[in-house]
């Protein structure tokens, strides 16, 4: 089976050409696959498929990918499906134009959460608009070595982005975050956040399905969401551990920007 690899800001993708819709990706599958000893390593799957061969039923909520000729069917690296994955939409793209699936600089990519239009910048960084950004409350979550209190926020996927005083080097990810069930019944990705400067942000995060990543792109907008008062627009710089990217908010939503690239393809016996 053909694949390749890429990464936004060093959150890494196995991606899988299947234009057709004719791969059974199973949970084992897509743990095999990220898995960085045995298989190709990544911190989640991109399928790329045609939306009119997807073979699932979308939630009403996301039917506006069915505009959309390219569906991103990501999965988490133990397997599990989550709605939105904000780089992984920035990679599928640039994977879109480098196999030549599309042309120009401006086209949309259908997602769990519905379709998000992408924009490639003339620097080469690729711009998505993540849409609406819901501010849900306050909760907290209990790590190895602290208990952190935040914003929880959607971005489509749940998020627990937290403001933490002191470096975020100093914050221990090592373990899954006990979070409120009831507050989120389906898990959450949980973000440590400072600001260090005007407009910037450093940030880490332990993604649900994933553990600690290097990146991601819905927790770098829920992180400058929860650093922005209510019903003001922003821009951030959001540094993380794989690198910058630039987060606008304004009335309508956010965007995200930054590099996406494609680093290797080749073929895999794995599935
Ligand atoms: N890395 C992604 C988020 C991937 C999904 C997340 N782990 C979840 O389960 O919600 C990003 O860049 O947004």
């Amino acid at each position: 089976m053909r694949f390749a690899k890429g990464h936004g800001t060093e959150n890494d993708f196995v991606i899988l050409p299947d234009p057709d819709g004719e791969l059974q990706v199973t949970e084992e599958t897509v743990r095999l696959l990220c898995d960085r000893r045995a298989g190709i390593g990544g911190d989640g799957i991109l399928r790329v498929v045609r939306t009119s061969a997807l073979g699932e039923t979308l939630a009403p909520a996301a039917r506006t990918a069915e505009r959309a000729e390219w569906f991103m069917d990501y999965r988490n690296s133990d397997g599990s499906i989550a709605e939105m994955c904000g780089n992984g939409v920035r990679v599928f793209a640039r994977y879109l134009l480098h196999a030549g699936y599309v042309r120009g600089d401006r086209f949309e990519v259908g997602t769990r959460d519905g379709a998000k239009g992408v924009v490639i910048e003339p620097n080469g960084d690729v711009t998505v608009d993540m849409g609406r950004v819901e501010r849900q409350g306050a909760s907290s979550a209990k790590l190895a070595r602290q208990v952190v209190h935040g914003a929880q926020i959607s971005v489509g996927n749940p998020h627990l982005a937290c403001e933490v005083e002191g470096p975020v080097a100093d914050v221990d990810l090592t373990q899954l975050p006990e979070l409120d069930a009831e507050a989120f019944p389906q898990g959450a990705n949980v973000e440590v956040y400072t600001e260090t400067g005007p407009g910037v942000l450093e940030m880490r995060v332990y993604e649900r399905g994933s553990g600690e990543t290097r990146s991601c792109g819905t927790g770098i907008v829920a992180a400058a969401a929860a650093a922005t008062p209510e019903g003001e627009g922003a821009t951030w710089r959001v540094r993380v551990l794989g690198g910058e990217c630039t987060v606008y908010l304004d009335a309508s939503g956010a965007r995200l920007s930054g590099p996406a690239v494609i680093v290797a393809e080749g073929e895999t016996v794995l599935v």
